[in-house]
């Protein structure tokens, strides 16, 4: 197959078989083409193009004001883009079970529903079974291995507490992709870790293709397979570092010299990139 063709070509030995009809290149799950994005002024986004491969999961790292958000927005469908194309092996955002965990965890749940009922909520608006929806809820919460009562408001729970239910809430529906936006940066070092380790787990044995912004290098080193490094605006990929030490991956991953070599790899373009003028 040509990884090479542009969007939309259809392969030249189409007609062939099915796989022909492949034009986003193997492994590949999200392919964006000249995507543009302007606000106002500001050019963030001119003829950029990228693939996030399917099953693994992307940290998003870059210089301040780059744009990491308004690119998995943008990909997830909540922002519009002023050109370029973003597909799902082949579909559009909209055909295409998306998950996405907000940092304000405490704007994302809902305060009048008991943590239980937040976490179900999406599944109304799946088409299965109602037995079927208790199971998958019941597969969650075993997953999470959660240990405070579920029946709990949002004002009832600690901050972790309530953002592991945004990130169940977005994990019900077993989406195809999931998009998580600075999910720990406002909570405690006990329950980071703990929220690393668990969403891991469950990431890696649904192999859900997740998009990851991060502000924290150790953190992006950490649960990514692939490091994707953002230059400053108009943005462009300074790098893709692929990282695969095997998981699950802890606080003393940290200290081991494969992750200490990608993390000083991506420090050194990271800086590189804010140097510029
Ligand atoms: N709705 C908007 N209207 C105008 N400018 C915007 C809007 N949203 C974002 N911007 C600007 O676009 C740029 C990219 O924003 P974005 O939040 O995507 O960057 P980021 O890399 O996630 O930032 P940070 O590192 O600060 O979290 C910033 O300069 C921001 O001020």
């Amino acid at each position: 197959m040509d990884s090479n063709l542009p969007i939309g070509a259809a392969s030249p030995d189409a007609a062939d078989s099915e796989k022909s009809h492949r034009w986003y290149p193997e492994g590949t799950h999200i392919t964006i083409r000249g995507l543009t994005k302007r606000f106002q002024d500001a050019t963030i986004y001119d003829d950029f193009d990228l693939d996030i491969p399917k099953g693994k999961i992307v940290s998003v790292f870059g210089p301040n004001g780059c744009g990491k958000s308004t690119l998995i927005n943008m990909i997830s469908g909540i922002l519009p883009y002023d050109a370029g194309q973003i597909l799902f092996e082949g579909k559009e955002a909209r055909d295409t079970r998306i998950g996405y965990v907000f940092q304000n965890y405490r704007e994302a749940v809902f305060p009048w529903m008991r943590a239980i009922d937040n976490i179900r909520y999406p599944l109304q608006y799946l088409d299965i079974a109602k037995g079927e929806r208790q199971a998958r809820l019941d597969r969650l919460v075993e997953s999470f291995e959660v240990k405070f009562d579920l029946n709990r408001y949002p004002y009832q729970m600690s901050g972790g507490q309530q953002q592991l239910v945004s990130i169940m809430r977005a994990l019900v529906v077993d989406p195809e992709v999931l998009f998580l936006d600075e999910p720990f940066s406002a909570l405690d070092y006990e329950m980071v870790m703990f929220l690393r380790e668990r969403l891991q787990k469950v990431l890696t044995e649904r192999q859900t293709t997740t998009m990851l912004v991060s502000h924290d290098l150790d953190e992006a080193v950490l649960l990514a397979d692939e490091v994707l490094l953002l230059t400053k605006r108009p943005t462009r990929v300074a790098e893709n570092l692929p990282f695969d030490v095997p998981r699950p991956r802890t606080a003393d991953t940290t200290l081991s010299p494969a992750f200490i070599t990608t993390k000083t790899r991506a420090l050194e373009i990271f800086q590189r990139e804010v140097r510029k003028p």
